[in-house]
């Protein structure tokens, strides 16, 4: 006797929209390197943070106004990231944006420090919470890209914003960041 298989709906057709793992794009892999080493990143198995960026590469190497790079990231804020009991501490969420801003800078136009930024709390963040970084960041001149991220719950609740203007480092800045530890 042959079962004739129940109507199954077909699989939705997978949406590519183009972000990948932040290795996979050629300027990304360079910071995906330094991310390892970095005070938010650089525990991906702990219990404070973790963070996974992606990049939405542009067509060509650097960001023009039409065709930017884009960074994002996926971010757990872990028992360990705690400021008022339950919820993650503000510094976290404000280092979680810092770096994904000065990420989204460097992928977008070239490596940068941030000068300025300012931080908006809007909703205290739960431990355990999984949620989304988006970052925008705009046109550079020689000098500076302004820039901004957003934390984004799965429910669409907005947990923390900020802006931030980054100083692109250049020949002024030789030697002062590349550090290498004590
Ligand atoms: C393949 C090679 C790979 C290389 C790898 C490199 C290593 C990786 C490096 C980087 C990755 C970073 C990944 C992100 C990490 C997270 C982000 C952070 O938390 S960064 C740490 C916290 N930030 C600091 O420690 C900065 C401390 N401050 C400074 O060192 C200086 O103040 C600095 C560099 C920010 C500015 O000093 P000036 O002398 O270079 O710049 P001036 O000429 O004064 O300003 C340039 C422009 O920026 C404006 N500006 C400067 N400071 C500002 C401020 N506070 N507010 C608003 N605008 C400001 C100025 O008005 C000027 O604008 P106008 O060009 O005239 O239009």
């Amino acid at each position: 006797m042959t079962l004739t298989p129940p109507d199954t709906p077909p699989a939705p057709a997978a949406v590519d929209d183009g972000w990948r793992p932040l290795d996979a794009h050629p300027v990304g892999r360079t910071i995906a390197a330094f991310a390892t080493r970095s005070f938010v990143a650089n525990d991906p198995h702990g219990d404070r943070l973790r963070i996974r960026y992606e990049a939405r590469a542009a067509a060509v190497p650097h960001a023009t106004a039409a065709q930017p790079a884009e960074l994002r990231a996926e971010v757990w804020f872990g028992p360990k990231a705690e400021g008022p009991p339950g919820h993650a501490h503000g510094g976290s969420v404000a280092a979680v944006l810092d770096e994904a801003m000065g990420l989204a800078v460097w992928l977008a136009h070239r490596a940068a420090v941030a000068a300025h930024i300012e931080v908006d709390f809007r909703n205290p963040v739960p431990l355990g919470l999984t949620g989304r970084v988006e970052t925008t960041a705009g046109p550079a001149d020689e000098r500076k890209s302004s820039v901004s991220a957003r934390l984004v719950g799965p429910d669409g609740t907005v947990y923390g914003e900020a802006t931030g203007i980054f100083v692109l480092l250049g020949e002024r800045h030789a030697g002062r960041f590349r550090g290498g530890g004590a």
